[in-house]
């Protein structure tokens, strides 16, 4: 667990991911007494955010950059499956947000129908979407969705991709749109209709979608 620093924001050192990580379950506990501790639709993601009560060890603990730990990202890194995103300083007597993810393919959906799903914030959406590059984020008509494109090898191909995401839709207990289009063009849109917009079970079941195995259902690329 790291010490509390010095307080200047202007060499804050690297922090080693690894003291980070177990520092969540204390900073769980402390930010739980200081702070409000809003846990998204899964235990797993974590958005802890410290009001003005802020500790100088937790100042010094995330740089003022808004980047904690080492990671190909800049604040992105990655311990086994549990990524620390970024923890945000914002500055003296602001708060803190220590936002750690779990990988989305790992996670599971929640039922739309919960009181409690609401749609995803932009600062949320901006942290998962880097776990689901290969969709794109668009806004139909109003509503954001997920959508990502395959060119399968035939028509009956396309319908066989169709079953496997099926199948795992039915195991999630939430539903892509799925079209198919010109015989070989697979377009998948996900949203949450129940609350007409993007949640974190959009882009769990994004993530477990690119995990499916349909390789061997899609057309080679002409530079292949
Ligand atoms: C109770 C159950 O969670 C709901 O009927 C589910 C089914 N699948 C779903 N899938 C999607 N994409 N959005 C929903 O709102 C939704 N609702």
């Amino acid at each position: 667990m790291h010490t509390a620093g010095k307080d200047s924001s202007s060499s804050q050192p690297e922090y080693d991911l690894r003291s980070l990580v177990p520092l969540k379950s204390s900073a769980l506990s402390l930010f739980r007494s200081h702070g409000r501790l809003s846990s998204c639709a899964a235990p797993d993601v974590v958005e802890l955010s410290l009001h003005r009560t802020i500790l100088s060890g937790f100042r010094a603990f995330c740089s003022s950059k808004g980047v904690c730990g080492r990671g190909p990202a800049g604040g992105d890194s990655t311990l086994g499956e549990t990524k620390v995103l970024f923890c945000k300083g914002v500055g003296l007597g602001g708060g803190i947000e220590l936002v750690v993810v779990v990988n989305l393919s790992l996670r599971k959906c929640v039922p739309c129908n919960r009181k409690d799903l609401s749609p995803i914030t932009e600062g949320n959406a901006s942290v998962l979407k880097p776990q689901v590059p290969e969709w794109e984020l668009f806004n139909d008509g109003g509503v954001m969705k997920l959508r990502r494109k395959w060119k399968v090898k035939n028509f009956l191909l396309g319908l066989e991709f169709f079953k496997i995401v099926a199948d795992l839709a039915e195991s999630e207990g939430h539903h892509p749109d799925l079209h198919l289009v010109g015989w070989n063009n697979v377009v998948i849109e996900i949203w949450t209709h129940a609350c007409g917009g993007l949640t974190e079970n959009d882009f769990i079941l994004a993530a477990k979608i690119d995990k499916l195995p349909f390789e061997s259902y899609l057309r080679r690329k002409v530079n292949d």
